[in-house]
């Protein structure tokens, strides 16, 4: 399919029913996503933090960092995260994606999956904070890592897509509502993977 402002971006539909998933596999180049990938290990403040599961306390396999505008909070999982300001890496890649998206991001969510033995387990980016419908642009470099999708009433029709190092996925429509998603681990792996997914949490 065709994108307006990206005319030679070649893109997939995912999903098309109960929501709206589309992938770009080649949204930054090569050399680009080497370079990105080298300049967010080293200037990001990565820490590994605890989330609450079923009343404990338990650390997350992978680590993260929150990224966006000052003085907007945003917490999941019953952890408030410190927000750090744009750093100029993100705010390169947060133009391209608005861009591509046509959406206006206030904060950059990044995780870290160091090896196959770092994941993220089932779930949908649905809070409230983020309104009814959000648009989430979700940005990978590194080794490739599996991506499922399955719906979130049947735990059926799952789906799965190899995000590529400079790859786009987007999530739009109803998405959250219907799917939920995860990146299960992997014994093969070894390499690391960056993955940030942009948001526009409401005022
Ligand atoms: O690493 C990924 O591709 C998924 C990340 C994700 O689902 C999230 O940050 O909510
Ligand atoms: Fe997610």
């Amino acid at each position: 399919m065709q994108n307006t402002l990206f005319p030679n971006e070649k893109s997939s539909q995912i999903i098309n029913t109960d929501g709206d998933v589309t992938y770009y596999p080649s949204f930054f180049s090569q050399e680009e996503s080497d370079q990105i990938m080298s300049d967010l290990i080293k200037n990001i403040e990565w820490k590994q933090e605890p989330i609450w599961m079923f009343g404990k306390k338990i650390m997350q396999p992978r680590l993260t960092a929150l990224y966006g505008d000052p003085n907007v909070a945003y917490g999941y999982s019953g952890i408030i995260m410190k927000v750090y300001p744009w750093n100029e890496i993100l705010q390169t890649i947060k133009a391209k994606v608005e861009t591509l998206s046509n959406t206006d991001f206030t904060h950059v969510l990044l995780n870290y999956y160091r090896n196959g033995q770092d994941s993220m387990g089932w779930h949908r980016d649905n809070e409230k904070n983020l309104g009814e419908n959000p648009t989430i642009a979700s940005v990978s470099f590194g080794i490739s890592r599996e991506f499922q999708l399955r719906k979130y009433e049947t735990k059926k029709d799952k789906k799965s897509i190899l995000l590529t190092h400079g790859s786009l996925l987007m999530m739009q429509g109803e998405t959250q509502h219907f799917w939920e998603h995860q990146i299960p681990k992997s014994n093969k792996i070894i390499n690391p993977r960056i993955n940030l997914t942009f948001r526009k949490v409401l005022g």
